[in-house]
């Protein structure tokens, strides 16, 4: 296998050195069509070179006495004989789902590990029963591939999440394989594989429905880049790179979202009931004067009156247009008026093209431009929202139903910058207001006749270099016609508020607002959506306890649940902790089982106030040694609310240790083998050790929160504390 992929690397190479040989003569034409091959060949080499490490993990052998291998892409030899099955080819399909009770036409199951080029250890499972020796009958139930699964979960972390291919579990595979449209939920408890089978069902998508969404794209969502770091090799590593990352804060390309907030305040703006403020905030920049207004002209005087700016007010509107689209039609019909009250006082017929003159001076004037402008203005979404912030008389007409406190609580200076919970807030005003597009329209009408031009010259080239499987003539022509490096359906994606999506995949959805769904949902129009989290972990007050309650009123009750139940990382007594604390919290918990058992996995230190600190820092001395005798290397977190995080800190310098800080230091903070993070950083991370701080006082800000700390380690729990714990976690 490794051979054929030597050999398939080789030629790609070569086909791109000869592509790049060609050198930049030629028409434009042919330059990018040059670019666009070297693009293709790239992306294709870059494949070839991710999936080196574990490319072959499986083995299925079949009643008729045929074998397939299981890997990471297909590979066939020049006789296009299969070699390797791609994993989610569906005649790859039995080695997730067989077993002894179903097995599939499978006898045989083999895991396979490698480590480089070299096999290190096999295992089988015999789900044929007339096979079975009476040793193999205790291996019949429970998870696939154990010895491989348990070495995967007992290796140490790298600050990374790898994928899990080799060892996908059945209930795992069916939410993978789930079919394409419609909403698909997974609620699943922490550790349960929700991320890992999100990224895996976006590769799963990306291969079986390729046509389609090759040029629609996939859009990821995590809760933050710090996040979205922890996870951006799984797909490379699943031989997918165009799959568009971003957070709900980044989701409106050019808004830089970098204030903070409190969580009150971030909670109001994300309720349902702003759609309807933002929307009363337009229509307020639409309005009648109270009194006329005169402008003149070479001497004559025209009025610009209320009773007509009332009439051309609502004649735009009946448009149902975009604010700054009906204003078009508003200022012409305003211009027309004003031109006839001109043309009245001249004393003789004026000819068409004399109007016009008169319309083109009326427009220039300066008086006309500022009583127009008055009356509906021409706007963008920064605008409004930093005039409806910062005006507590706007705010007012905008928001009659929020209360005076909520509406001073939002109240800020024009320049402060945005926050989070502002995005999707300026989404909603961008889609009210629209562009001014006239050009934009006529722009795009040549466009589409280029392209229909261009789609059908790359299909001639596809099929004379018989590279159709690769990509379409479609996606070709998008990439012959960018000029410069030829660009991919990501990176437009990604640079374009507008556009929308093939399938979104959401991570720790239950944070998400009312607001930041009406954003999503905007963006995925077919609601071909997978939404992945957990409504125990909920930590925004603007999240979810529920998925009917978030998702009903947007999906119009339009989705299907799956759950998984099995958490492959939490040794069971940290997990059993961490259920017991949450039922006497009143979290609503999922069932959840533990893949494995680790002795000594929960450690309690009770120390007196004044020795809390130093206790923390010896501890997580210790954690780091021993994660570091034991593999090598390892991650170790200390987490502590926001509050004591400054404290704590002091108390890990002072100790000779040199933490990473949170979010601060992203660059530094995944691959450091000691971290300092609050428990909303820790969402959805993983570490080898967790020294968690005061348990009392992180349930005081949040029971959703204290659940997502403790259910971070892989190997061991020290919880340090000098209040009394909370109820549930020493049993
Ligand atoms: N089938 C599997 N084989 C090997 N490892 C697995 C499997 N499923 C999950 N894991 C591992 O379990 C760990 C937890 O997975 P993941 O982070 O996806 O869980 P999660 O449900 O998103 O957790 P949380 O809600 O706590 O963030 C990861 O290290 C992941 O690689």
């Amino acid at each position: 296998m490794y051979a054929r992929l030597d050999e398939l690397r080789a030629g790609t190479r070569e086909r791109l050195a000869e592509v790049r040989r060609t050198g930049p003569a030629g028409s434009p034409q042919n330059r990018s069509e040059r670019d666009a091959f070297a693009t293709l060949y790239e992306d294709r080499v870059a494949q070839l070179e991710a999936v080196e490490e574990r490319l072959v993990f499986g083995r299925i052998d079949l009643e008729d006495d045929t074998r397939r291998y299981i890997g990471r892409i297909g590979l066939t030899d020049d006789e296009q004989t299969q070699l390797l099955t791609d994993w989610r080819a569906p005649a790859a399909q039995a080695f997730y789902r067989a077993t002894a009770a179903h097995p599939d036409g499978v006898v045989r199951r083999r895991h396979v590990v490698t480590r480089g080029r070299t096999v290190t250890s096999v295992e089988d499972e015999v789900l044929d029963l007339d096979l079975l020796t009476d040793d193999d009958e205790g291996r019949l139930t429970g998870l696939s591939g154990e010895g491989a699964l348990l070495a995967g979960l007992r290796a140490g972390r790298t600050g990374r999440m790898g994928d899990i291919v080799a060892t996908i579990q059945g209930e795992q595979d069916a939410i993978i394989r789930s079919e394409l449209g419609g909403a698909l939920v997974v609620q699943g408890g922490p550790g349960t594989g929700k991320t890992a089978v999100a990224l895996h069902r976006a590769a799963y998508l990306l291969y079986a429905h390729r046509r389609m969404l090759e040029r629609s794209g996939v859009l990821l969502v995590g809760p933050s880049r710090t996040f979205l770091r922890y996870i951006d090799q799984v797909l490379p590593s699943l031989g997918e790179t165009g799959v568009v990352t971003t957070t709900i804060a980044e989701i409106v390309p050019g808004v830089l979202a970098t204030g903070d907030e409190p969580e009150h305040v971030a909670e109001i703006k994300g309720r349902a009931s702003m759609a309807a403020v933002i929307a009363r905030a337009v229509r307020d920049r639409q309005r009648v004067p109270a009194q006329a207004a005169t402008a003149r002209i070479d001497g004559i005087a025209v009025e610009i009156r209320p009773g007509d700016v009332a009439s051309a007010i609502n004649r735009a509107r009946r448009q149902h247009r975009p604010h700054n689209q009906a204003r078009v039609t508003f200022v012409r019909d305003m211009l027309g008026r004003l031109a006839d009250q001109y043309a009245a006082q001249l004393g003789w017929e004026v000819q068409p093209d004399e109007r016009a003159e008169i319309i083109g001076e009326l427009r220039a004037d300066r008086d006309v431009r500022v009583a127009l402008n008055l009356a509906w203005m021409p706007l963008t979404p920064q605008k409004l929202l930093a005039d409806l912030y910062a005006k507590p008389w706007r705010l007012a007409s905008a928001a009659p139903d929020l209360t005076e406190r909520e509406r001073a609580l939002l109240a800020r200076d024009a320049d402060a910058p945005w926050t989070a919970a502002d995005v999707p807030l300026l989404d909603e005003a961008a889609e009210l207001l629209g562009e001014d597009d006239q050009a934009a329209r006529a722009l795009a009408r040549a466009a589409a006749e280029q392209r229909a031009t261009e789609v059908a010259y790359a299909r001639q080239v596809l099929e004379s270099t018989g590279s159709g499987a690769l990509v379409s003539a479609e996606l070709l022509a998008d990439r012959f016609a960018g000029s410069g490096p030829a660009m991919t359906t990501a990176e437009r994606a990604a640079n374009d508020r507008s556009w929308t999506y093939g399938h979104v995949v959401v991570d720790e959805a239950q944070e998400l607002s009312a607001m930041a769904w009406r954003a999503l949902l905007r963006r995925v129009p077919t609601r071909s959506l997978t939404i992945v989290g957990d409504v125990a972990q909920t930590s925004a007050s603007g999240g979810a306890r529920s998925w009917a309650h978030m998702l009903d009123p947007v999906l119009q009750g339009s989705w299907r649940l799956n759950e998984l139940t099995v958490n492959y990382r939490t040794p069971a007594a940290v997990a059993d902790a961490a259920v017991r604390m949450a039922t006497a919290a009143g979290l609503p918990i999922s069932p959840l089982t533990s893949a494995r058992e680790v002795d000594d996995a929960l450690v309690l230190t009770h120390a007196t106030p004044g020795e809390l600190l130093p206790a923390v820092a010896s501890r997580a001395g210790e954690a780091v040694a021993s994660v570091t005798d034991d593999i090598g290397a390892g991650r170790v977190a200390v987490v502590a609310t926001t509050a004591t995080l400054d404290t704590v800190r002091d108390a890990l310098v002072a100790a000779g240790l040199s933490p990473a800080v949170g979010q601060a230091t992203l660059a530094a903070d995944l691959d450091a083998p000691l971290v300092l993070l609050t428990p909303r950083e820790a969402k959805g991370l993983e570490f080898d050790a967790v020294v968690l701080v005061e348990p009392a006082d992180v349930l005081a800000e949040s029971a959703g929160d204290l659940y997502v700390a403790m259910t971070r380690p892989t190997r061991v729990l020290h919880v340090v504390h000098a209040l009394d714990l909370p109820a549930g976690i020493a049993s």
